[in-house]
């Protein structure tokens, strides 16, 4: 099951996942010009991130609208980022966030579990049922896949619907992490006691993460929203437990460290510093919530 390789990637390098949510405007001017089109520098810039942060970085999310965003560069530049990523071992998550009747997600889960943009994990958006998830569950089972649905996300539009309460009491999102654990996640089961039917819960808000975390027990997370967002190490420490069962994932704070370090030329450095400085953050903060 791919939850024990991440887990176990997690224990080895720690839970910073890196987010190649490169934008074009980040790509330094002087990489830019060595190069032929945005494609190829948008390439040439994660390929510098991904050697200089793979020993610290438990997995890496490609989000895959700021490649869409170039066209025909842009997929290229994705295609080749999730082929450099996975010939280096490393776990992928492709932050895709599809949704749509099950015809049609069979087609989204061939199209990013096979081929050209072939990736371990893809993140899905649950809105139109369990039936938009479930045409995904035979990669899972059988081709070592994961993917992380959104549960409780990280915007502050995340109010709007996941936190309508059913007569019951239950919120929207208390009602899709159950299904999705109860449901689909147990056939998915991992030796590691987390399913490979994972979630998606935002680190911007830890009013709600004991209970989360508590009741999701056998949910692995992917936490989004440390650093540019503003969700703190003590926040993200509360989604943790034992230090894993969770990915935290940091985009912008790694990819524009340099700017901050007023260097760049070496912009992977300063993006590897600033792993090592979020996990050393996060350790830390999970050290002290465990106290
Ligand atoms: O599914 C996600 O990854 C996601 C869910 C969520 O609730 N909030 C959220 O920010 N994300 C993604 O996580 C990344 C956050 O980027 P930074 O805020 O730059 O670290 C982006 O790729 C978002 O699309």
């Amino acid at each position: 099951m791919i939850v024990d390789r991440l887990y176990q990637s997690v224990a080895e390098k720690g839970p910073i996942c890196v987010g190649l949510d490169t934008d074009i405007s980040y790509v330094p001017q002087w990489l830019r010009d060595e190069c032929e089109n945005d494609g190829e520098a948008v390439l040439a810039f994660n390929k510098q991130i991904i050697d200089a942060c793979c020993d610290v970085a438990g997995c890496f999310k490609v989000q895959i609208a700021y490649y869409e965003s170039l066209g025909l560069q842009g997929l290229q530049a994705y295609r080749d980022t999730l082929a450099y990523l996975r010939q280096k071992g490393q776990i992928v998550i492709a932050d895709i966030k599809r949704g749509d009747i099950a015809k049609t997600a069979e087609m989204y889960a061939k199209g990013h579990f096979t081929g050209d943009f072939e990736a371990d994990l893809v993140t899905l958006s649950p809105f139109m049922g369990l039936d938009s998830i479930t045409p995904y569950l035979p990669y899972i089972k059988e081709q070592e896949k994961g993917v992380f649905v959104l549960v409780r996300t990280s915007n502050p539009g995340r109010e709007d619907f996941q936190y309508i309460r059913s007569e019951s009491g239950e919120t929207i999102y208390d009602i899709v992490g159950r299904r999705l654990q109860d449901e689909i996640g147990v056939d998915c089961m991992g030796q590691c006691g987390y399913s490979s039917v994972g979630a998606v819960i935002g680190g911007t808000s830890s009013l709600e993460a004991e209970t989360i975390r508590k009741k999701l027990d056998k949910t692995f997370f992917l936490i989004p929203g440390y650093g540019a967002q503003g969700g703190k190490a003590e926040d993200i420490a509360r989604y943790l437990k034992g230090r894993n069962g969770g990915v935290v994932n940091s985009s912008r704070a790694v990819l524009l460290a340099y700017k901050k370090a007023g260097d760049e030329r070496d912009f992977a450095t300063a993006a590897r510093n600033e792993v090592i400085k979020a996990r050393e953050e996060i350790l830390s903060a999970c050290a002290e919530y465990e106290k």
